[in-house]
């Protein structure tokens, strides 16, 4: 048997589905967490059951990816019984959606979820009256508490029904209904589908649309406004008669006009990005030093002691290199940065930052929910990357990963900080920041010209401020950390293993003579710096370090002038990101996106190069 929750945003479905199935899919205090449908199974009674977490959404009847998702699911009877999740502190628009689903008529059971939130403010909810208007069980539940979740699956496998409550629609579209019944003898649902336009019945959507412009025209709204117009008059109806106060709610402060008032919101919201980012600088940058030393002085001197046959010694380096590379950003960063994040998203912050911050990502083609990749980005790309999943439609998180991987992260901070800014100056490091700040507006301005697909406005619930569970975010943390140590890692290992490989059998040097002309002719820079280039999409702090290296000397001001030093850094800032963010990339757009970044970067990077070495030589 296959069990489908569904209902809105934030209403508590992948943390009920968790608690069902004991797997461990993402759970936030941000609407829209859940982009893809999960499956799971739990026993009962000997029986193995399918549980199904749908994405929420707030209607059927839209276009965003999660409503296409959802109503196919529905349309296509893809489970036996629907789990209606409802939010019990926000019941007019919950029920809203809920009219709608029932109307596919699958059997159902409806879950009042955050049982344990309607309390603190004071009101309870007649479950027998909402039983009794819709015809299917309904259950009262907490999902953070675990309250009454083991009743869901018994209910399903013993009382799910088909609601029968009809929603009143206006009379002139009863009347439709009837005599689209009369005539071609339709249930209400394909009536009411038909006269939406919807369905497959040329002739019955011939006959509906005409009736539909004679009520359009009488209404001056469409259909569709009608419709859910009815719906959501009878939501509120039923609402406001199941809802039972038990006292008058505390009058409490009204945090909200602080943090999403223009002033003090948005230099509020920069304070905390920025605490964050120097937190995660600081401490992050501890730590990675930590790692890389502990990697040095435990793995890969004593590796190279060993004195083992060339080749062997060449993939063993390779290996560890790729693992001191992958554990020195894991850990410090990806996983620091997710406990950050973690917690702005469940204590309700992060959708007031999406809000404060739509307006200036809506010019870069994306809505405000963008906040969350950029931010990250400063910090690492790889969970910056992995983040642009929770943006809506396929054109935002295409214009999303292309920008992110631009914003200069921690390991492009440090060959900033340590080639320009303590061999040229402060001033110049600051104007490679200004550069590449002004090429990602740039960017973001054209990408959301040229990039296809619908834009849409932001939409989006102000989550509930709440206290952050901790578990949840350690939880959360870790969950997101593994995907990037089992799906990043492999992957940077294999390409490591290439680098070293290349480089032993003298492809590099191949290599560097192949593109002299770029990187002396074009760059001005000296033949070897092009393999510290190439290092450097390893991991960003290794084509610093090569290049020291390759120069002989950790002195580069003696080796390089000013000039070279400059250029050698805004080259490796903006070309290429680094095995790991690629690698993410992929798994997240695709390959052509990830294809179509690489190249642009590269291009970018060589030109803005070029640009600055014919511009000052
Ligand atoms: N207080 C309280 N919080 C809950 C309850 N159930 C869920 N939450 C919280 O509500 C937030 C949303 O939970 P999710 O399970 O991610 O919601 P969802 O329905 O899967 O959301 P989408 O994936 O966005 O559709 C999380 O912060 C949960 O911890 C509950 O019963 N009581
Ligand atoms: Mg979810």
């Amino acid at each position: 048997m296959k069990c489908a929750l569904i209902g809105n945003p934030g209403v508590g479905k992948s943390l009920i589905f968790n608690q069902l199935t004991g797997l461990g899919v993402e759970v936030s205090n941000y609407p829209g967490t859940t982009v893809e449908l999960q499956r799971g199974n739990t026993c009962y009674q000997r029986e193995i059951i399918e549980v199904i977490d749908l994405p929420g959404v707030y209607s059927l009847d839209g276009a965003s990816d999660e409503e296409v998702l959802v109503r196919r699911f529905l349309e296509q009877q893809g489970a036996d019984v629907i789990v209606a999740v409802l939010n019990v502190t926000r019941l007019e628009r919950n029920l809203y959606l809920l009219l709608q689903a029932a109307e596919y008529g699958l059997p159902m059971v409806v879950v009042l979820n955050m049982i344990d939130e309607a309390a603190k403010q004071g009101f309870t909810v007649d479950t027998a009256a909402l039983r009794d208007l819709l015809g299917v069980e309904v259950l009262l539940t907490s999902a953070l508490q675990g309250k009454n979740i083991d009743r869901i699956i018994p209910a399903a496998l013993s009382a799910a029904r088909p609601a029968t409550l009809e929603v009143p629609y206006d009379h002139h579209i009863e009347a439709a209904v009837r005599s689209l019944d009369k005539m071609q003898g339709t249930d209400r649902f394909a009536s009411l589908q038909a006269l939406e336009g919807i369905g497959d019945d040329a002739e019955l959507l011939e006959t509906a649309k005409t009736i539909a412009e004679e009520i359009e025209s009488r209404h001056r709204m469409t259909i569709s406004q009608i419709i859910a117009a009815n719906r959501h008059n009878f939501a509120r109806q039923i609402a406001d008669s199941i809802t039972v106060r038990q006292k008058e709610p505390a009058p409490s402060f009204d945090l909200d006009t602080v943090l999403t008032r223009v002033i003090p919101g948005i230099p509020l919201l920069l304070g905390v990005l920025l605490a964050m980012l120097l937190t995660v600088f600081i401490v992050g940058g501890w730590l990675e030093g930590f790692i890389v030393t502990l990697f040095e002085v435990y793995a890969v001197e004593p590796f190279t002691a060993l004195d083992l046959p060339g080749i062997v010694e060449a993939v063993g380096i390779a290996i560890l290199l790729a693992l001191q590379a992958g554990l020195g950003i894991a850990f410090p960063y990806v996983f620091l940065f997710y406990i950050f994040i973690s917690v702005l998203e469940d204590s309700g912050y992060m959708t007031r930052a999406a809000f404060l911050a739509d307006k200036a990502m809506h010019r870069l083609g994306m809505h405000g929910g963008a906040i969350i990749p950029v931010t990250l980005a400063f910090g690492c790309n790889v969970p910056a990357v992995m983040s642009v999943r929770t943006l809506r439609s396929r054109r935002e998180r295409m214009i999303a990963a292309f920008l992110v991987t631009m914003v200069p992260c921690s390991a492009r901070t440090v060959i900033i900080a340590g080639i320009v800014a303590s061999f040229i100056g402060l001033a110049a490091a600051f104007s490679i920041y200004a550069i590449v700040f002004v090429l990602i507006v740039l960017t973001g301005l054209l990408l959301s010209r040229i990039t296809p697909g619908e834009r849409f406005g932001m939409i989006m619930e102000m989550a509930p401020l709440r206290r952050p569970d901790p578990e949840l975010v350690l939880k959360k943390s870790w969950m997101r950390l593994s995907e990037f140590l089992f799906i990043a890692m492999p992957l940077l290992l294999v390409g490591s293993v290439f680098l070293g490989l290349f480089e032993f059998f003298g492809v590099m040097d191949v290599f560097e003579a192949f593109i002299e002309p770029v990187t002396e002719g074009l760059l001005g820079l000296p033949g070897y710096a092009a393999t510290a280039l190439i290092f450097g999409i390893l991991r960003k702090e290794m084509a610093f370090e090569t290049l020291a290296v390759l120069a002989g000397t950790a002195d580069l001001g003696a080796v390089l002038t000013a000039l070279q030093l400059y250029i050698f850094a805004i080259v490796t800032v903006l070309f290429v990101p680094c095995l790991s963010t690629i690698t993410v990339l992929h798994r997240e757009v695709g390959s052509r996106v990830t294809l179509a970044v690489t190249v642009y970067t590269v291009a970018l990077g060589l030109a803005v190069g070029a640009v600055i070495n014919f511009a000052f030589a």
